[in-house]
């Protein structure tokens, strides 16, 4: 009898500074816009895994915001949570950006990757598309230098682009290729084991962050009070209910939010609108409202309040 084929599976994480495309590489691997991704930096608060299946592995991605230097609690949290993830994969991936140089935001996170022992560790030179040959060969050689430096040895160096396709397959089979032998961990299909309204209340952070200034981003969270379907509806007219809160920490930020007469609230709205019917596939009816939590990032009661 011949022996059944071996079928992997585990968990994957990607981390690197602040828009090294660690959620544009997720929604590559995944193929479904299930991680958020933003032109600014760290938006990516919830840990939300997107799940590859295949017939010989499964392998699971858990996106963790951006490991930083805390100065609020709520970045003392973050990095506690990416810590702590951080220990329980199988594989962590450092994405270093090809068109930016390794720097010191990058020895920072490599220096606390070294302190996590059991974990295997790959590096991988994102964006490669904005990058010459000649610098994507020189920044190989300086992450593989830095690894040296800091006592990490790399499992695989590997130079991808998510917004190209270029290496993303070969990078799929080099992560399943470190994945303990194990069974399917998750059902066929499913996408994210993220609540759905984790999903939507990310994808409501995105639509409000959208042209505010610098400033403001860490200061926006956003809570789904209330999600479902309206009931007496035909069954082939369906409308979901989403009552969702925009909170900000000052009385000021509200009125940006808000924008002139609600101009501004209601183009959020739409937006996130027209990106939940995209994903979930059902007409929304979004009720959005904005609420002041003060300096919620460094009270730990709103904190939880909040979900963090
Ligand atoms: N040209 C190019 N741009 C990319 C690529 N990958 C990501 N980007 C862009 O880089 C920016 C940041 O990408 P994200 O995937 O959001 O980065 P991230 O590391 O998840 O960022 P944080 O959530 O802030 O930590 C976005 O504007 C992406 O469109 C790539 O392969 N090529």
């Amino acid at each position: 009898m011949s022996k059944p084929p071996e079928h992997r599976s585990g968990f994957a994480s990607f981390v690197g500074r602040p828009n090294a495309g660690k959620s544009t590489l997720t929604n590559a691997l995944v193929g479904s816009k299930v991680v958020i991704t933003s032109s600014k930096p760290q938006t990516t608060r919830t840990v939300v895994r997107g799940i590859v299946h295949r017939p010989d592995a499964q392998l699971i991605l858990v996106d963790t915001p951006g490991l930083h230097r805390p100065r609020t609690l709520l970045g003392e949290r973050l990095n506690d949570l990416v810590k702590t993830t951080l220990a329980e994969v199988d594989v962590v991936a450092v994405c270093f950006p090809a068109n930016e140089k390794v720097g010191p935001g990058d020895r920072f996170i490599v220096s606390e990757m070294a302190k996590i022992k059991r974990t295997t560790k790959v590096a991988i030179a994102t964006k490669t598309d904005l990058a010459t040959p000649e610098q994507i060969g020189q920044h190989l050689l300086d992450i593989q230098a830095l690894g040296a430096d800091l006592g990490i040895e790399w499992a695989e160096i590997v130079p991808v682009s998510a917004q190209a396709g270029d290496q993303v397959s070969l990078l799929e089979d080099l992560l399943v290729g470190l994945l303990p032998e194990g069974p399917q961990l998750y059902p066929d299909g499913e996408l994210s084991d993220a609540p759905e309204e984790a999903i939507v209340a990310e994808l409501v952070r995105e639509a409000a962050l959208e042209g505010v200034r610098d400033e403001l981003p860490h200061s926006i969270a956003v809570v789904v009070d209330e999600m479902g379907l309206r009931e007496d509806r035909d069954e082939d007219k369906p409308l979901l209910d989403i009552y969702a809160v925009v909170y900000v920490e000052r009385d000021s930020q509200k009125g940006i939010m808000i924008g002139k007469k609600g101009s501004r609230l209601r183009k959020v709205g739409s937006d996130a609108r027209a990106q939940i019917e995209a994903l979930l596939g059902t007409p929304v009816y979004l009720d959005l409202r904005v609420k002041v939590a003060k300096d919620w990032q460094r009270d730990p009661r709103q904190l939880r309040k909040l979900g963090f």
